[in-house]
This record gives structure tokens, sequence and C-alpha cells, in this order.
């Protein structure tokens, strides 16, 4: 267990003191596992579509966007290691994103899956402090217990996400005095307490274990300049909402932080919560529709009774050439049972969900990742943020139970700008989300099969697609049972 190379103990660039007067220096080795070939999604024939989809900003003066990685204000550093990461265009929520962080607001962000709200978030909150050595702090040298002490903190819902943006970081800090680091559950505590003590500027952490390690004295909020929630309305939902709420709200976390919320979904409800830890002038950006996904996937729904699922399922994986496909069941022991029926039919398959021991799980995601096993059989632990390249095909074996899931499921495929398909086994059980996943298909030109023309909408309204300034007067209007939808 020991030997075992956790994804939170990676390597990462180590700053030295005699670097300070001149340039720091690249490391070779460091530079091919951060940013070689095996690390690269490469964008699609899409990816100038993006300019199309309108972007929207609610808010007083908010800053104007720029249109290229050169005209915004980053450090020289920030520039090569963008160069590096091979983007040569921003997106749009990257353009937005990175005046309004470089602004100094705060930001609730919406924007479609794989449109790169990760890089919307490291490039201006890293850049801003490559140049501020003087906020950068290490262990205490006076005996006393050191603590770390984070400038940036990113809180992601999953282990798996956590780790994934953990290696973001690496690579958008390379060649900086800024230390990234990553604590979630199930991987070493011991590893990862070792790594933070050693430095940590740029954390990112999954909710509990960073409560566990604040609660131990190894971790202190008390520095903190850019507070991060990615998956924001997952972040702020009734699963995690309290936990963040101890962590904000009484931890330390100053008041004067930026603070920035991404997610491709924003119900809402949620969305009103969120201004608790926002600054009352913060910006709305929206690029496109609140909760809408990309017109590259191609979404096909077809009817399966739940006894018919398997051998449909083995039909289609015999009839498609040989590719990366991810399939999504709603229970561990679905997960389970499905891998081991595709297992035993020849198929190369691995499965991941929250049962398994975080070793099995880093281990699926980097066998299905190099190829060894294309097929991965999953529960919703892995349909927010992760980004595999080459996911060609995203099955909902079990339907999602809510329009916002199906979002996240199918948005693993068809990322910035490439094409995907997904196949979604529909039947009785799954009626709950008729309307929703009809509008989805109207709006995305979509066929619509006989059993949803029912459902098919003339004037197409989605419920979470206002403005900010309007969800106030939604939730008051909810309260007095006025709600029309
Ligand atoms: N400007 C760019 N040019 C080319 N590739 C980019 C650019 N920005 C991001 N990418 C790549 O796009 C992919 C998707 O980015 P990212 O995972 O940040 O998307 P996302 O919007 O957070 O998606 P999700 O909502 O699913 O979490 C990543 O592989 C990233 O490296």
């Amino acid at each position: 267990m020991d030997s075992y190379k956790w994804g939170s103990s990676k390597k990462r660039y180590e700053w030295k003191k005699e670097y300070e007067n001149g340039i720091a220096p690249r490391d070779k080795a460091l530079e091919d596992d951060l940013f070689g070939n095996h690390a690269h999604v490469p964008s699609g024939l899409n990816f100038a579509k993006y300019d199309s989809i309108p972007a929207k900003v609610t808010g007083q003066n908010p800053p104007k966007s720029f249109e290229s990685f050169e005209q915004a204000n980053l450090h020289p550093v920030m520039k090569e290691n963008i160069a590096l990461a091979r983007y040569a265009v921003p997106t749009p929520v990257q353009r937005n994103s990175i005046s309004i962080v470089t602004a100094g607001r705060d930001l609730m962000a919406c924007a479609q899956t794989g449109s790169g709200k990760t890089a919307a978030f490291l490039i201006p909150t890293c850049s801003s402090l490559f140049s501020r050595p003087d906020l950068i702090t290490r262990g205490s040298t006076d005996g006393r217990r050191p603590t770390a002490k984070p400038l940036v903190l990113i809180l992601a819902p999953t282990r798996e996400l956590c780790s994934q943006i953990f290696d973001e970081a690496r690579r958008f800090c390379y060649r900086s005095m800024l230390r990234p680091c990553a604590v979630y559950g199930g991987a070493g505590v011991q590893g990862q307490i070792q790594q933070v003590l050693i430095g940590c500027d740029v954390l990112v952490a999954a909710p509990g274990r960073l409560l566990d390690l604040i609660e131990r004295g190894v971790i202190s909020l008390v520095n903190l300049k850019y507070l991060v929630l990615d998956e924001a309305d997952r972040m702020l939902d009734m699963g995690f909402e309290g936990t963040i709420r101890e962590i904000v709200e009484r931890k330390g976390v100053p008041k004067d932080r930026q603070t920035l919320m991404y997610s491709a979904t924003f119900p809402r409800d949620i969305r009103a919560l969120a201004k608790d830890f926002l600054q009352p002038d913060y910006l709305f950006l929206k690029i496109g529709r609140v909760g809408g996904t990309t017109t590259d996937i191609t979404q096909k729904v077809i009817w399966v009774d739940e006894n018919e699922k398997r051998d449909q399922l083995n039909k289609i994986l015999l009839s498609q050439p040989p590719c990366r496909t991810l399939i999504f069941v709603d229970t561990k022991r679905a997960a389970d049972s499905l891998d081991h029926y595709l297992y035993e039919n020849k198929f190369p398959s691995t499965s991941i969900h929250g049962d398994r021991s975080q070793m099995e799980r880093e281990d699926a995601i980097l066998a299905f990742k190099s190829g060894t096993c294309p097929i991965l059989v999953a529960t919703a632990v892995v349909a927010r943020g992760i980004d595999v390249k080459n996911v060609m095909h995203v099955v909902n074996f079990d339907m999602a139970q809510t329009i916002d899931e199906y979002i996240h499921r199918i948005g693993r495929t068809a990322r910035v700008g490439n094409a995907g398909l997904a196949t979604s086994f529909f039947n009785n059980k799954n009626m709950g989300v008729a309307q929703d996943l009809t509008k989805v298909l109207q709006e995305c030109k979509q066929e619509i099969p006989s059993f949803l023309t029912q459902y098919i909408s003339k004037q197409l309204r989605f419920r979470d697609d206002d403005d900010d300034e309007d969800v106030s007067a939604h939730l008051s209007n909810m309260s007095l049972g006025t709600t029309s939808w």
C-alpha cells in the first residue's frame, strides 16, 4: 500500500530559492509527463463553433473580455504554460472568466461540459499569484508544528475530479513558485500530509478530507485569496452544503477572498443559495443556456425494457467499431454485475463505483484512459468533470433520473469541439425525466423517438435559464406558491 503511487503524490515542479533572480529552468522529463501527447486532449473540428454561442454577463460594470491569450494580462510564465498545453485560442468561458477574475470580481459561471472551465479558473488565479512571492509561506522554522496555508483552494465533489484538477494545476504551475497539492479521501493521508507540509499554495480538495486536515491543524485557510467551487451546484446541494458552510464560514477563511463558482448546470434554487458565499457585486456569466448541452453530441434514446438491456448492450457494442465507451448504471451492485457480464462475454471492461477502494478506483480510471480497458461501467461517481480523451460513446444503461445528471453524463463525450455519441435506454421507469429530456432533444435538433413525441413543446422554455437577478423573485414566488412550471 505504501509503495502505491497515489494521484496526489505525483511529481510537480519544485521551485528553488536560487531561481529567485532569474528564470526557473525547464525540467524536460517533467515537461514530457505534464504536456506530452498522452496528457493532451486535442480540440476537435467544432472548436471554432464555440464563437457562435452567445456569452452573457449579468451584473454591474463587467470588465471587457479579450480575444486571445496574448491580449490577456497574464504572467509570462503562464503564457508559456498555456502554449505548452497547446491551447491556441481561449474558449468563451475562459475569455470572460479570465478578465472577470483578473478584475478582482466574484463570479458564478455556467458553461457547457468540456468547454474548458478548469483552465478558466486556474489560469487567472495562479497567474496573478506568480508575481506575489511575498504571499507564499513554507513550514515554520521555529520548531513549532508547521501548517500549510494555501492561497488558492479549489473544492470539488469527487476524488477522481480532485486528482484531475490537480494534474491541471501541476501543468499551469509549472516553472512557478506555486506548489500545487491535492487532498481527498481514500488515499493515504500520511502521504498527503507530507506533501502539503513541504509547501501548498494551490490546494485541490474534497470537502471531507479537507475538514479533517484543518481540524488536525495541518491546513489553515487564513491566507486564502481565491476560493473556487468546481461543480458548484453539486457542492451546494444537500449532500455537501453543510460541510462547505463549515469550511467557508467557520474555519477562518478571510472575508476579502475572491469566490468563483463553475458548473454546466445551475438550478435556480442553488444559485440563490450560492449568493451567501459571494460578494453582492458578483457577476453571473452564462455561455449559451444554463444547463444546456453541446450540439456536438448525437443523442439517441431507445426504448429497452429492463430484461432486454443486456442483450441490447451486447448488440450495440458488437455493431460499432471498438471505441472508448462509458456505460452508466444506477447502483454499485449493478456496476459490478454488468462489468462481470461484459467480462464473461469477452469485452475489455472494468468498473468504478463508490464501494471500491481508492486504489481500485484510480486503477480503473488509468486502465480506461490508457485504453487497456476501453469499456468502463460506472455509477454517477464519474458523471461530473471527468475528462478522458476519445470517449466516443456514452451509454445510459440505466437512464439518469434528472436532466442535470443526464447533461453531465453525456458530457463525458464530445469535449473541446470533438464529436460524440450518447445512447440512452429508456422505459416505463424513466417517465419522470421524459419532458425535460424531450426539450433537450428538441433544442439540440436530435431525433425524437415516437414514445416521446407527446412531450414535444411548441415553445421551448427552460426553468433554470433566467438571468440571475430573477432568481430571488422566483424564490419568493415559490414560497407564495405561485410558480407556474
Ligand atoms: N483553450 C483551449 N484550447 C484547447 N483545449 C482546451 C482549451 N481549454 C481547455 N482545453 C481542454 O479541454 C478539455 C476539457 O476541459 P475541462 O475539463 O476544463 O472542461 P469543463 O468545462 O470543466 O467540463 P465539465 O463541465 O465536464 O467539467 C481538457 O482536456 C482541456 O485540456
